[in-house]
């Protein structure tokens, strides 16, 4: 555990070689989101894509992190149109699948569940189950070299609908099918404002009748009618993001008074998704310094940390781990305390979590004093 700072017996903070050797889970993670940029251009050229801003590879990565900065969802979102553009073949698939699962395996991620939306890689002809397929692939490849070189990571995959198309069910139907080839759970993304997550209520109770979990992007770019949606309405299992939860919590000096709705998910532990740097980008948030984060973990809300889009955030888990050691003074036990609140969280089988978390994650940190 965390060493005794020589004069005063309290943890010293982690140092950056000990948040990157520390075993991390990361629920919230998206494949379009995550692409090596010299992949992109790489991509681009081989697929014929001429729309790329720069074919620099520095200068690309930077001008995703700079575009993304724009202070609202929607604008943020229209830098994936390159990233999608490029992701149209199942060898282009697979290939940023692999490198997904390595780049995160490097970073010290023992367990990670990345999510695409299939609908949004067919304009090269490629049938659903194809893209599935073809990411999968590229997952247990991305596994697999990385063991070879020592890094142990698994990756699960989250089939994702986009909200403001109409293809919902379809998605939860393909999700159901691939549940025992890679798939542990849904979701559902995109703009918020104007598209509550009832639009696809038929497709969040077929997955309930199936047993099938599911998170939903809520309270990002929209307050609290869309978590409220998302939950109470849809039965979501996890909130992506879920930030907005703190318009339901009034803070006065030392009296904290929780809404209803905010005592509902701190009751019945609902994970949230907190996505800290993509929260600053899209206006979610105003700081790191001042994100939601601090006082919900103070709060004993089931926080987990996450990095949303490591390509548009020019982020990783370690470096979101490190603004938190930072900004809120977070020492090993909190870093392991959010880690374990992601395992738990995790959409895989119960003893498979436990196994992670008495087998992988408690040695890890202990491990690292
Ligand atoms: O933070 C986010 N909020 C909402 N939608 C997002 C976010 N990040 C990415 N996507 C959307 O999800 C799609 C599938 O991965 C991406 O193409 C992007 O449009
Ligand atoms: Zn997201």
């Amino acid at each position: 555990m965390p060493t005794p700072s020589a004069s005063d017996g309290t943890p010293a903070p982690p140092t950056p070689e000990q948040v990157l050797r520390a075993p991390k889970v990361l629920l919230h993670d998206h494949l379009d989101g995550g692409l090596r940029p010299a992949t992109v251009v790489e991509l681009a050229d081989a697929a014929g894509y001429d729309r790329l801003p720069t074919q620099d590879p520095v200068a690309l990565g930077q001008w995703f992190v700079d575009a993304a900065d724009s202070g609202s969802l929607e604008r943020y979102l229209e830098t994936f149109a390159h990233t999608v553009g490029v992701m149209q073949g199942a060898d282009a698939l697979a290939r940023v699948a692999s490198e997904c699962a390595q780049d995160l395996a490097a970073d010290g991620v023992v367990y990670a569940e990345v999510r695409f939306a299939p609908e949004l890689h067919v304009e090269g002809g490629l049938a659903l189950e194809e893209v599935v397929e073809a990411v999968d692939a590229g997952f247990r490849e991305g596994e697999a070299a990385a063991a070879a070189r020592g890094r142990t990571v698994r990756v699960g995959t989250l089939l994702t609908a986009m909200r403001h198309a109409a293809r919902s069910r379809e998605i939860a139907e393909l999700a159901v099918r691939y549940r025992d080839r890679g798939v542990v759970g849904f979701d559902i993304a995109g703009a918020e404002a104007g598209f509550p997550p009832t639009r696809h209520l038929d497709a969040f109770e077929y997955l309930r009748r199936e047993n099938a979990h599911f998170t939903i992007h809520a309270g990002e770019a929209f307050g609290l009618p869309s978590i409220w949606e998302a939950l109470q309405w849809c039965g979501a299992d996890r909130l992506g993001h879920g930030v907005r939860i703190i318009d339901d919590i009034a803070v006065d000096g030392d009296d904290v008074r929780l809404g209803r709705l905010a005592s509902y998910v701190r009751d019945k532990r609902i994970p949230l998704e907190m996505c800290p740097s993509s929260n600053v980008q899209t206006g979610a948030a105003p700081s790191i310094a001042e994100h939601p984060i601090g006082l919900l973990r103070r709060l004993s809300f089931r926080v987990t940390v996450n990095t949303d889009n490591r390509l548009m955030s020019g982020t990783s888990m370690s470096r979101e781990m490190g603004l938190l050691v930072e900004h809120f003074g977070y020492g090993l036990r909190d870093l392991q305390w959010l880690t374990i609140n992601a395992m738990k969280s995790a959409f895989l089988p119960f003893d498979e979590r436990l196994a992670l978390i008495d087998g992988v994650i408690k040695p890890g940190y202990a491990a690292l004093g």
